[in-house]
């Protein structure tokens, strides 16, 4: 027989599991309907017209992040059975920013120029939004959850904001790995912003070779960026900065842009406090370190 205070024990963990599980399938219930409302409004805005039986909400609200729960980190390594455009020709971004879209030549009036990797819960791209009302800005994201938390994020922003002058039409989100797949999505030259905001640090030095700032990898992003664009780093890890410092440096194709020119750029300054990373940073009272670069001109023999 179990003494009272045993039995208090088992209820409280029957309690624990229940609550538990009724969280669980609140959050299981929350994120049907997102999805039903993410595949309504897709369909709706990309494929076909609202019926009268079914006209779109236009109280489509914020979603809640409890409701996004994902851990910590993506393995970039891991076959994430991600989609990607076989060239940047097969991407269809009419989907992503269909406001963008000129049915009559069939096909985009402007082209993402400004992305932001790793973006997070896409407080980088709101706060872009209204900055940059005639260029395209994109988030990709590794993690599910996430991504689907910033395409809610987005639909409720233009909704709510259909009929103002910032009307988050010129921002967008794909889940990607920017470690693989970068030139599946872009054309050589095509961006002239790139931010990387607090990258995840990947302390231990095995796992060094996970960071998103490698030689490698900072071809690539030459690759994709325009001569003069720039690369926008931003973390609270003081090795990271290092890291990313000292591999910029060693690459021919960028140079350090100096505090002065941090100071004087709107950009900088958005990335300093707008995302949700930074924000956690400047409430908890720590350091942030910035770094950015220019993208110089290919060498003559290297064309
Ligand atoms: C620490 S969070 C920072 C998020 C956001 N930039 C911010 O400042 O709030 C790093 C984000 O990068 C994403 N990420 C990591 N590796 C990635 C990759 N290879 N491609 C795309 N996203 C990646 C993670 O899933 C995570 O959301």
């Amino acid at each position: 027989m179990p003494k009272p205070h045993q039995v208090q024990v088992v209820k409280d963990k029957e309690t624990q599991l229940r609550e538990q599980r009724d969280a669980e399938s609140k959050r299981k219930a929350y994120r049907e309907v997102k999805e039903e409302t993410r595949k309504k409004h897709k369909s709706v805005t990309f494929e076909a017209s609202p019926t009268p039986e079914e006209p779109v909400s236009d109280k489509i609200s914020l979603p809640r992040k409890r409701y996004y729960r994902q851990r910590a980190h993506s393995n970039p390594f891991s076959d994430h059975r991600l989609e990607y455009p076989r060239s940047p020709d097969d991407m269809n971004w009419e989907k992503l920013f269909p406001k963008f879209y000129d049915e009559e030549s069939n096909s985009m009036t402007s082209s993402v120029e400004i992305a932001d990797i790793g973006c997070g819960y896409g407080g980088l791209l709101t706060k872009l939004a209204p900055e940059f009302p005639e260029k395209l800005i994109l988030g990709m994201e590794i993690r599910v959850q996430v991504t689907q938390y910033v395409e809610d994020r987005i639909i409720a922003l233009r909704n709510k904001h259909e009929n103002d002058e910032v009307n988050f039409q010129n921002i967008s989100v794909l889940r990607g790995n920017a470690m693989k797949f970068l030139p599946n999505f872009f054309r050589k030259g095509q961006l002239s912003k790139m931010f990387f905001c607090f990258p995840d640090p990947h302390f231990k030095q095995r796992k060094h070779k996970a960071r998103i700032i490698t030689n490698t990898l900072l071809s690539e992003y030459a690759y994709v960026l325009r001569e003069g664009g720039v690369v926008y780093t931003i973390t609270d890890v003081e090795d990271l900065h290092k890291w990313m410092v000292k591999h910029l440096e060693e690459h021919p194709l960028f140079e350090r842009l100096d505090e002065e020119w941090e100071k004087q750029d709107k950009c900088a300054n958005i990335m300093y406090n707008s995302t949700e990373e930074g924000q956690k940073v400047t409430r908890n009272k720590g350091s942030k370190w910035i770094a950015c670069y220019r993208r110089l001109p290919t060498p003559e023999d290297c064309v």
